[in-house]
């Protein structure tokens, strides 16, 4: 198959990015800032927050404030997370524009991270889906540990399958297949979307991947080859799960998108700004920048 002509990447850095950030809870005006900053860019979508517990994830707990605070560029989806009703009532009160559940094909990952089974997290993402078709709004299916778990380790690709399809059967528009801890490989990756791809279209499907192992970018190029059309990535490749330690961020939406404009691929969205933003964020958090092209175009700010 050939590559796409164009691919939307999804903005993961407020939500993916700072769930896991250590210290105390970071201002709600830097993350709003840093929204503000990444619709500028041109990215067309961005999770913006996490409607979970704030006691299992205190650096989400001002979601419904980071949705009041942004300034909504037209044009531009602002998603959340919602494990549950209760995150989605909260969610849709904050005027989100896309919601998303979050699985894993692990049984062991899913007990950790939303603290239930995999049945029973599909049994209480069904009345979320239902409201959020009631009210027209779409919701995105995420399926965690797509490549290994860090309790279980490998993963069989006939279950992410199983967990993708039911998501997708229940109505989510779209599955983001998360390698959770970053330990796929090109190969493993495409035999897990070849798996998935015989139950759910290619064209619904999106790669969300963690760079743990400096493999994001090449499993990148082996789902772009076989016709996946939405990436998912943080700037300066911010974040890690706060289930999966050590798991290091998302690849880098910098790295990402040089690799997509090498390759001729349209996305809308500018790179200096993109690099800019990388650096203005590791700015305020004191971080490294995790992006190799943020720190090639524009120094560490370390
Ligand atoms: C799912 C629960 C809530 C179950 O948590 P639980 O303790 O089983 O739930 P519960 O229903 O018994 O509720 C416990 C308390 O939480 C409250 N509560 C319950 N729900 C909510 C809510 N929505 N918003 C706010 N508060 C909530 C509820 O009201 C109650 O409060 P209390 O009575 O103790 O004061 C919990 O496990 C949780 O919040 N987990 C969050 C996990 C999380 O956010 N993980 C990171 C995101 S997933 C990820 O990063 C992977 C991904 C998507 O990026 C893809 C990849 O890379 O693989």
């Amino acid at each position: 198959m050939a590559f796409p002509k164009q691919v939307r990447l999804v903005e993961m850095s407020p939500r993916d990015g700072l769930q896991n950030e250590p210290g105390p809870v970071i201002a709600t005006a830097i993350k709003t800032g840093l929204i503000d900053r990444l619709a500028d860019c041109g990215l067309t979508h961005i999770e913006a927050a996490s409607f979970v517990s704030p006691k299992w994830v205190p650096q989400m707990g001002d979601a419904a404030e980071v949705m009041a605070g942004i300034h909504r560029k037209p044009g531009v989806c602002y998603s959340a997370l919602t494990p549950n009703l209760k995150g989605f009532e909260n969610a849709l009160a904050a005027g989100v524009d896309e919601v998303a559940v979050f699985g894993a094909a692990s049984e062991s990952f899913t007990r950790k991270n939303i603290n239930c089974s995999i049945a029973e997290s599909l049994e209480r993402f069904a009345p979320v889906v239902e409201a959020a078709r009631n009210h027209g709004i779409p919701v995105r299916g995420y399926v965690s540990t797509v490549m290994g778990c860090p309790y279980e380790g490998d993963i069989a690709p006939a279950k992410v399958a199983e967990v993708a399809r039911a998501l997708y059967d229940m109505g989510c528009h779209e599955i983001s297949l998360g390698d959770t801890i970053g330990v796929g490989t090109p190969l493993k990756a495409k035999r897990m979307l070849d798996a998935v791809a015989a139950h759910v279209p290619v064209e619904k499907l999106a790669a969300h991947f963690h760079d743990t192992y400096g493999q994001a970018l090449a499993n990148l190029y082996a789902v772009l080859e076989d016709g996946v059309a939405v990436i998912d990535a943080s700037v300066a490749g911010l974040g890690g799960c706060p289930y999966a330690k050590g798991a290091s961020g998302n690849v880098a939406t910098e790295d990402v998108l040089y690799l997509l404009n090498g390759l001729g691929i349209n996305t809308g969205v500018d790179l200096n700004k993109l690099v800019a933003t990388g650096h203005w964020i590791c700015q305020q958090l004191g971080r490294h920048n995790g992006s190799k092209v943020g720190q090639a175009l524009g120094g560490n700010c370390q």
